[in-house]
Parts: C-alpha cells; structure tokens; sequence
C-alpha cells in the first residue's frame, strides 16, 4: 500500500518550472532515495512534501490523508513528518532526554521517559541521556536527531542529506545501523542525497532527478545494470561508450571483439544496427599483447586494486586490474556480457 503518493507535481520558481508532472509512490515501510545532480529538484520535492512552498500544485497524500490538493494545502506543522538535516540541528540548550521530548506536547512525565529510555536502548546511547549535543560526537548526534524525529511517530520521515557530514567509516555504519531500525519498526522514509554510495546502502528504491523529472526509479542492483536511459547510465558509471553491431539476438561485435549480450530485452529486431553499449570500469580489463593499442603508463595501486585511466576517443577511461601492467602494451578486454543497449541518439 502507499503511504506517500505524489501525483502531477509542478514546482515553478518565477517563470522556470523545476519540477515537471512528477510521480512517485512510496510504500509503507519503504526507503526511497531521490538521487541527482545538483540542481535537479531534489530539495525541491522534499520541500513540496513537508508543505514549505506555497506555489506547488500536483497532489500529496500521506498514510492516507491528503496534504496537497486543489483544495487544500495542510501547513507543515501537521502534516506528521520527521526531518533530519545534515546539521543535526539539535537544541544545543536542551539535553539528549528533553531534545527527544520536545515534539512529544501531550505525554504524560512516566510516557516521556519510557519513549526517551525505549528511543535510547534502540542506538545504544542509554548513558547519553543528560549530556548536552557538544558533548557528543557527530555521529552521537545524528542518532538522537533521528530518534527525536521517531519519538513523534511520523507517517514519514524525510533525510535531507543527513549522513553527508560524517567521517566516511562511521557514516557506513549509522547508514547500516539506522535502515535496520527503520525496517524493525516499518518506517517509510524519503532521503535526499547527491551520493551513490549513500543512496545504495540506505534505501530500496532509488529514484534519479534529472530536470525536475524522475528519469527511473528502481531498485540499486536493476539501476545499475539497466540504467533506462543515457543520462541515468552515465550518472551512475564512471563509465565509457563503445559503439557495437548487433550481430544476433545474443552477440555484438565492437573494435574491442564480440560481445556476448545477456540483457533482458530482446534484440533480435536489431540486428545490422549500429548500438552504443555503456560499460562500468568492474566490466573491461587489459590483455597483454606486443601490438597492443594502449601502452601503460600511469597506474595507482589503490588498496585490492591498481587502477589506470586512459584518455579513448575524448572519454576517460577507468580500468581496474588485479595485476600491475605498468609500462606493458595492452588491448581492451571486456570481461562480461552486456545487459542493456541503447539506440544511436
Ligand atoms: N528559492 C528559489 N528561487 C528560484 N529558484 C530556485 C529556488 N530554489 C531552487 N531554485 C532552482 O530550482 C532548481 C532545483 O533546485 P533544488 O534545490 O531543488 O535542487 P537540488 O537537486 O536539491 O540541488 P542541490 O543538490 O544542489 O541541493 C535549481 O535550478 C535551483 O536553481
């Protein structure tokens, strides 16, 4: 069932309409990133959905109540969404406990501290409970600023970049940490992010901006192999186009051999067509050879691989190999079969 659904929403700023007719629906207890470069529309959606623009239009329903309408348009303070901001934002004045009580107006003393205690033993911060905000560390913070926005039982809670500021070993961590909690108590969540990485770890469903318009939105394995369209692939890559034939339904030939094909779609109807393939730098490696196009001659060992980048027809190329090929001639290999195809533009 959905909890949030955002039908035909249109953000204009002034003359310049930066969300277009935009669809998405969230299931209960599902995560969802919205993915894109900068300038896509990303904080402009989560602002639709938490009410602070006065001239977006489209609909919003969340956990079955409508927020956004031709009719109507509920002020953010009631429309029961936690937010969690890459600043913490916690009240530097008030101690781990009363920053989790804040929201929490109408319980009883005994309820605040069951929710506090409970909320608390959930991040493992039980003695924390009188300290102050400086007197933890950032990832200390960005704990109790996720469990304060719990303590209110929100129908969504929204992450706007919130794990961004973090050291990248313990942002890892509290990704991993906090989607089990979500996924234990049912959370439906939307996060905001400009990180791949982030985006993988933390979410089911990943939907990816591109001028206002949600270009695909699928799950991280499905988005990587069968990205819908060139933009998607090539924001998600790091990778290079190689022009290939479609020899039969399951074979291309390029300038860097025959390409076994294993994509989902069929490509019979293309056969004697000219295609761009995209592959990632995990798909192509080198083989060694007198002739070879490429000679080797920078490469940096960067921990279980060495990694070269090359310069082919106006692309970088990335190359990752297990072994040094320093100074070597070499040719392309690609090293898996293609999954997908795109049509010359
Ligand atoms: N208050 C505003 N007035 C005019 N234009 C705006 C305003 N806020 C955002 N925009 C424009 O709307 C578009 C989308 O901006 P938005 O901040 O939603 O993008 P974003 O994907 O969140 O980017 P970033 O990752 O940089 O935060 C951009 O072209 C931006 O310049």
């Amino acid at each position: 069932m959905s909890q949030l659904s955002i039908k035909g929403l249109d953000v204009h700023y002034d003359q310049h309409q930066v969300i277009k007719n935009l669809d998405l629906e969230v299931q209960e207890g599902e995560i969802v990133a919205l993915f894109g470069p900068s300038g896509s529309g990303k904080s402009t959606v989560l602002k639709a959905v938490t009410g602070l623009l006065n001239h977006a239009s489209g609909s919003i329903e969340l956990a079955g109540h409508t927020l956004l309408s031709n009719e109507k348009a509920v002020p953010t303070e009631r429309r029961n969404i936690g937010l969690i901001f890459q600043d913490y934002a916690l009240f530097p004045h008030l101690t781990v406990s009363e920053n989790i009580c804040f929201g929490l107006v109408k319980a009883s003393p005994l309820e605040k501290q069951q929710t506090v205690d409970e909320l608390l033993a959930l991040v493992k911060m039980s003695e924390y409970k009188d300290a102050y905000p400086h007197q933890l560390s950032g990832g200390q913070q960005q704990r109790v600023a996720i469990v304060r926005a719990l303590a209110t039982k929100p129908d969504l809670l929204l992450f706007d970049e919130a794990f961004s500021n973090l050291d990248p070993q313990f942002r890892f961590e509290l990704i991993e940490e906090m989607r089990a909690i979500l996924k234990n108590k049912g959370i439906t969540a939307l996060f905001v992010t400009h990180n791949q990485d982030e985006a993988f770890a933390f979410c089911d469903r990943i939907a990816v901006l591109n001028h206002g318009r949600i270009a695909q939105i699928d799950n991280p394995e499905r988005l990587f192999s069968y990205p819908s369209d060139r933009f998607v692939a090539e924001f998600l890559g790091q990778g290079v186009w190689l022009e290939a034939r479609v020899e039969s339904e399951n074979t291309l030939s390029s300038e860097w051999g025959d390409l076994p094909y294993q994509g989902e779609k069929s490509i019979a109807g293309m056969i004697g067509e000219l295609v761009d393939v995209y592959l990632r730098p995990h798909q192509i490696g080198f083989t060694e050879a007198d002739d070879g196009v490429f000679c080797v001659e920078h490469e940096r060992f960067v921990g279980e691989f060495y990694q070269v980048e090359l310069e082919w027809r106006q692309q970088s190329l990335k190359i990752r190999t297990h072994s040094s090929f320093l100074n070597k001639r070499v040719n392309i290999r690609v090293k898996q079969p293609v999954l997908h195809v795109f049509p010359k533009p």
